[in-house]
């Protein structure tokens, strides 16, 4: 029979779209959820989409060119809101079930997020961004962002952010809004950023998180408070000793479950728990001290943008205990934490969960799920049959034409012997007897996991015919905290022996061509990427992308710099420079005759395109290698996920050209 079917290309980026959030009704019969693509103009464009469970239609409540978000039922099911940037920037929407128009609630001067109901359904509390001395007036007065300053006066080291900008004036605070009188109350205030978690059940409590220590700069615990509804003094939770976030009541108010960690030594090398405050009592608990997994989802794709808003701790009816999203293995799935400690795992399976939502009475859910051939759909999970269905098929028409290639997972030794996880895609069309080259890909991070979602960029390689090798060396997550921190203080070390390893495993099938390799990776995978061609020409052509190439510099003009390198490098520039040095693949650039193809975002605040510009330069003036520099104007660190659609695929373009050209 005859294989009609073609390979992915990087065009075919334009027509994937992914469903996300998905909110069941409170009587359970339908969810509402948010689908996101591409229009014609090459534009994003995210819909509130209507799903029945009872007669399995699928309706959209928006439509144009317009990005909706956060749809979220009022709590008795009447009413729907939602965030849209329809009339110019991003501000609460509602909308009656039983009717077509929408109302705009707020009008924020630079936005708003988060939306939560109240319990009473009259009021919804939200995130809005402000300038310090700028309120959230009532009403609908107009207020605009004013226009670019002439000068900028920094008085702070968080002052920018690669996500949000600039953000030396701005604070995110949190208000309430009366739906029928659009009457807003400010409920925070001051030069902290605060960020809205759930109602008391009885309507007078609102939980949120902060970090509103002396010195936010530098002490980066964030605690949960209870702040009064109508006014009076704050409740403090947590005791300032670690980062917490996302914190739920209990159905009987008397509980708080929330997602963090303890601030040791470690700020993100460090796995999320879950915690749970007793509000009588005064206790804060962790549940999963002896639970070695990581809660969220530590998965790293390239389709979906990172960061969607996660349900967090769902607490059960009888308040037992909580269902959580946790990353395992290159898997995330849905696990129910009890309140003594124990851990059952709801849903499994091969595949990357990324957002949930539970009937408690039926004891089933909706969840948006991702595996190695779907970039993402959506399913119901009956827990009483264990019977789970597929709802949507978001690509079913598209990937009908496209030979996807199934990735085949791999453990293999890596340093001092430790079992490493990582996968082979082997070229579409592959065929017994031919050789192959080879791509060696790194994620970035270093703390994410590469698992069982869909990855673009690597399946358009393997419709190129290549093998793509993948895999999570120390640092990753997924393999427990001991694994997690390993590479903290060692970068270049152990974490580059676990990649070395893997290209010797793969090395020795027959069909993998070792005159013919490549190695590509992102952020901190091109670190990696840049260390590597740094130690000698094994690769024939090497793709680092948003890199870091010089700990030193990184550190004063990286958002994050002043203090990821004090974890990651264990060192900083004033104390122990020759450590930051050491770590830093600029010094290796005596070695590097390795074809290079440096691509990074003009407007990259993590890993600053100083980093790429120091690369591109010392390589060319030295003149042994091919270095070729790509600069995305307007690009931030994100934008090979959720950047401009255009770039996206002429980064996948000029990434397949080099390998073209060189391996
Ligand atoms: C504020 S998030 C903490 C820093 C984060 N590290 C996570 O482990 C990070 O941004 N690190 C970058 C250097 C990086 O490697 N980013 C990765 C993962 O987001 C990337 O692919 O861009």
């Amino acid at each position: 029979m005859t294989d009609t079917k073609r390979g992915i290309t990087a065009e075919d980026l334009y027509q994937i779209c992914y469903p996300s959030e998905p909110q069941l009704s409170p009587d359970g019969t339908k969810a509402v959820f948010v689908e996101t693509k591409m229009d014609e103009l090459r534009q994003y464009q995210s819909h509130i989409y209507l799903y029945s469970l009872e007669d399995n239609s699928k309706t959209a409540l928006t439509s144009g060119p317009f990005r909706d978000s956060f749809p979220r039922w009022s709590p008795d099911g009447s009413k729907l809101c939602f965030v849209s940037n329809r009339s110019g920037k991003a501000q609460l929407w509602h909308l009656d079930v039983n009717e077509t128009e929408f109302k705009q609630i707020t009008n924020g001067p630079n936005g708003i997020s988060s939306p939560v109901w109240s319990p009473d359904g009259r009021s919804i509390a939200f995130a809005a961004f402000l300038r310090t001395g700028q309120t959230l007036t009532e009403g609908t007065e107009e207020l605009t962002e004013e226009a670019t300053p002439k000068s900028i006066t920094v008085d702070k080291m968080k002052y920018k952010s690669d996500d949000s900008g600039f953000v030396y004036e701005k604070n995110k605070q949190v208000a309430v809004v009366n739906i029928e009188t659009g009457s807003v109350t400010q409920l925070t205030e001051g030069t902290y950023d605060h960020a809205v978690g759930s109602w008391s059940p009885d309507g007078k409590w609102l939980a949120i998180t902060a970090n509103r220590s002396v010195n936010p700069d530098i002490q980066h615990e964030i605690d949960i408070y209870l702040v009064p509804v109508e006014g009076g003094e704050w409740k403090k939770i947590t005791n300032s000793d670690g980062t917490y976030a996302m914190p739920t009541f209990s159905k009987d108010g008397k509980k708080l479950a929330f997602i963090g960690s303890v601030a040791d030594q470690h700020l993100y090398a460090t796995m999320k728990k879950i915690w749970v405050a007793e509000l009588d009592a005064g206790t804060v608990q962790c549940l999963t001290a002896d639970w070695d997994v990581h809660v969220g989802d530590a998965t790293i794709g390239d389709v979906r943008s990172p960061g969607h808003p996660n349900p967090g701790a769902v607490w059960t009816t009888d308040g037992q205990g909580m269902y959580v999203i946790a990353s395992e293995k290159g898997s995330s799935g849905i696990y129910l934490v009890h309140l003594d400690g124990s851990v059952t795992k709801v849903v499994g399976g091969e595949r990357n969960v990324y957002g949930f939502t539970f009937d408690n009475e039926k004891n089933s859910l909706v969840m948006a799920v991702s595996d190695s051939l779907t970039p993402g759909d959506l399913f119901h999970v009956d827990l009483n049959t264990e019977t789970e269905k597929r709802l949507t098929d978001v690509n079913g028409e598209l990937f009908q034409e496209i030979r996807l290639s199934t990735p085949e997972e791999i453990w293999y030794e890596g340093a001092e012997g430790w079992n490493i996880q990582g996968w082979i895609l082997k070229p579409v069309g592959f065929q017994e007897g031919n050789t192959y080259p080879a791509i060696l890909q790194i994620h970035g991070g270093p703390h994410s996991m590469y698992g069982h979602t869909f990855f673009h960029e690597f399946q358009l390689l393997a419709a190129q015919g290549y093998v793509v090798v993948y895999t999570n060396p120390r640092g990753s997550y997924g393999y427990g905290e001991r694994f997690v921190q390993a590479c903290c203080g060692d970068y270049g070390g152990n974490d580059y022996k676990d990649l070395m390893h893997a290209v010797d495993y793969v090395c020795q099938f027959d069909y993998v061509d070792e005159t013919r390799l490549g190695v590509a990776g992102g952020s901190y995978g091109g670190f990696m990427t840049n260390w590597i061609i740094g130690q000698g020409n094994r690769f024939k052509a090497a793709v680092t992308d948003r890199s870091i190439c010089n700990w030193i510099s990184f550190y004063g003009v990286s958002d994050i710099g002043y203090y990821f390198s004090a974890e990651e490098i264990q060192a900083n520039p004033f104390e122990n420079p020759e450590k930051m040095w050491h770590h830093s693949p600029l010094r290796l650039v005596a070695n590097m005759e390795t074809p290079l193809l440096i691509m990074h975002g003009e407007r990259d605040y993590r890993c600053p395109i100083e980093q790429a510009e120091q690369l591109y330069m010392t390589l060319r003036h030295r003149g042994k290698a091919p270095v070729s520099f790509i600069r995305f104007p307007g690009a931030n660190h994100e934008m090979s996920r959720s950047g401009d659609p255009e770039q996206r695929v002429l980064r996948l373009q000029y990434t397949v050209d080099w390998f073209n050209q060189y391996v």
